[in-house]
């Protein structure tokens, strides 16, 4: 592909459409497929260790996300992520406070032995995942998206991954180029699931580019800087600025997104 901006892989996605595979938590599942749906791609939430490994095979790309985990939620995601990287495919990794038990500790190290080909997560994820203090509250983030950087590029070279740290200004990284988005809004964390819904979105990019998931994970931070900005502009609270934010992505095009969107060198 030529042109990789984020709106020409909007563009991209939308013709293609790539169908997603996302195993995601209970409370993520319906937002996150309804924002894949309205930025134009088909997601399936297919996690049952049963099927999951089958139908990572015929998904364009996979996504993982540890919120609501449990042991066979855990052999879901092992017999995805074996059977996308047997066929090829891209897939993300959400370490959904994964600081929090040593359950879930236990989990993220599997998982990235599986080697993820990108990494999305709040800054007190990316912090404590390159072995920091981080002063995440549960789900939450406490922590500013500039302490998370130099773990973000840590992670990177040690994962051979590209990782996404988000946050008031996002930050990707794959160990040798950088980029910052600016963008959003503080209604966004106000919204259960939107970082587990552009996770979901991640692996719609991923599939529409799978050699570059770095320009895959950047349109995917880009989509949601500027959909999440343009809904802000009218939303009187969370409860409203959801409904807009779907009808944001919905309405975004590749022309409006590369005008819109704040990326520079980091
Ligand atoms: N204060 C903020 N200002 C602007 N955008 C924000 C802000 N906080 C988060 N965002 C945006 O919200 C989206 C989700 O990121 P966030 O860091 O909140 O994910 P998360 O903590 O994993 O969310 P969740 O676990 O609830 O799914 C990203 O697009 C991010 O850029
Ligand atoms: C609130 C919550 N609890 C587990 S996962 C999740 C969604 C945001 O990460
Ligand atoms: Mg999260």
């Amino acid at each position: 592909m030529e042109n990789k901006t984020p709106g020409a892989l909007l563009t991209a996605m939308r013709a293609k459409p790539p169908l997603v595979q996302c195993i995601t938590n209970y409370v993520a599942m319906n937002i996150a497929a309804n924002v894949v749906l309205a930025a134009g791609a088909s997601p399936a939430m297919v996690h049952a260790a049963e099927e999951a490994g089958e139908f990572a095979a015929i998904a364009g790309a996979l996504t993982v996300n540890i919120g609501t985990l449990s042991t066979q939620w855990i052999d879901g995601m092992h017999a995805a992520a074996k059977a996308a990287n047997a066929s090829g495919k891209p897939w993300v990794l959400d370490p959904v406070a994964h600081y929090a038990t040593s359950f879930r500790r236990r989990a993220v190290a599997d998982l990235l032995a599986l080697r993820p080909t990108i990494i999305r997560g709040n800054a007190s994820e990316i912090i404590a995942l390159a072995g920091g203090e981080s002063r995440g509250h549960g789900v939450d983030s406490r922590d500013p998206v500039e302490q998370a950087e130099d773990s973000a590029r840590l992670i990177a070279e040690r994962h051979g991954a590209v990782v996404a740290v988000t946050g008031v200004v996002d930050f990707v990284t794959d160990g040798t180029q950088a980029l910052r988005i600016e963008g959003g809004s503080p209604l966004m964390p106000q919204v259960t699931a939107l970082g587990c819904s552009l996770t979901c979105l991640t692996g719609a990019f991923a599939a529409t580019i799978p050699a570059d998931p770095f320009a895959a994970a950047v349109a995917a931070l880009s989509t949601f800087a500027v959909a999440g900005e343009e809904a802000a502009k009218d939303a009187a609270g969370p409860g409203s600025f959801s409904w807009r934010f779907l009808d944001q992505l919905a309405a975004l095009d590749g022309a409006k997104l590369d005008a819109k969107v704040g990326i520079s060198a980091a």
